[in-house]
């Protein structure tokens, strides 16, 4: 099982090469491009905290300097991380109006941070120049709907012309079903990964779980996966990674976080991915008396 986590919006952050080299990391997802295009040939916006270098692209508020990023992605994946690019965030400026602008958007993000491709060089950015990401990540937390589908299956399309690579789609839906802004994308389009956030939402959360509510329904979104266009993607438990990353009280500690995957990681092996966290620095900076990560710490669990 693997272990995914945020990063970009960290207080006071580290570079990314800093998380790549904490081997109980396995998905990075970079946050966010947070802006989406106005319209047919109009440029995202991205960002990415305290990282790059403040510099955008002519009329546009798409980062250009993100020197870190495009010096470590390399590094990442030499310690055999998967890297993927996050859109959407809690702060974003998100909607997608109709079909074009979904597939304008999917073939930007394509050609400007998928695999180079010199026929495309002259028409699109390289925010991080050579690199390629692994795949696309939705965190969609507002007016969502029914053109994330069409960019999703635009995007794949872009993927089948690579057939020896793999790329990713995964999704950041909140726990409760169905997610007002992603439940259309997951029926509609191929998901790999669905890590949901079971925090932020009352009667769904994984403190629901450890209170006995009963309302944890991880069961239930398995079934949403069985329905849907990928019925073999995998589930992932998101979670805060410390006290201060979610509104008050959806914070579990290594030791109540145990038997939750425990139980789940055992009553539906087939779909249980791991676990998500939100995020890096939060983790970073939460350590155990034994002086663990919470991503170690959860490591650990899912490795009991
Ligand atoms: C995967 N995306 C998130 O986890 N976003 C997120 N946690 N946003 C947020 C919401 C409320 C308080 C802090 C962060």
């Amino acid at each position: 099982t693997n272990l995914a986590i945020y990063w970009g919006q960290g207080p006071n952050q580290q570079r990314l090469s800093h998380f790549c080299q904490e081997t109980s990391l396995d998905i990075i997802n970079l946050g966010f491009i947070n802006i989406f295009p106005n319209a047919v040939g109009d440029w995202p916006g991205s960002n990415f905290g305290n990282q790059c270098d403040g510099n955008v692209y002519p009329n546009s508020e798409l980062l250009r300097g993100c020197h870190q990023i495009w010096e470590d992605i390399p590094v990442c994946k030499e310690m055999g991380k998967t890297i993927m690019l996050s859109i959407g965030g809690e702060t974003a400026w998100e909607y997608l109006s109709s079909e074009l602008q979904a597939v304008w958007f999917a073939d930007f993000l394509w050609y400007s941070f998928g695999p180079q491709n010199e026929a495309y060089t002259d028409a699109y950015p390289r925010p991080f120049l050579t690199n390629s990401v692994d795949g696309f990540d939705f965190d969609i937390e507002h007016d969502g709907g029914a053109f994330y589908a069409v960019m999703i299956n635009r995007l794949r399309s872009h993927f089948s012309e690579y057939p020896d690579q793999t790329f990713y789609i995964s999704g950041a839906p909140q726990c409760q079903i169905p997610d007002t802004q992603l439940s259309n994308a997951i029926s509609n389009s191929f998901f790999d990964f669905i890590w949901v956030q079971f925090y932020n939402t009352a009667g769904c959360s994984a403190r629901d779980f450890v209170e006995g509510t009963g309302s944890f329904n991880f069961g239930n979104w398995v079934d949403v996966i069985k329905a849907s266009s990928n019925p073999k993607a995998k589930l992932f438990i998101g979670l805060p990674a410390a006290e201060a990353a979610a509104n008050a009280g959806y914070y579990l500690t290594p030791t109540e976080v145990a038997p939750l995957v425990e139980t789940y990681m055992e009553l539906y092996p087939k779909h249980f991915g791991g676990i998500m966290l939100w995020e890096a620095t939060y983790s970073e900076n939460n350590l155990s008396p034994d002086g663990l990560t919470y991503a170690e710490s959860m490591k650990e669990i899912l490795y009991s």
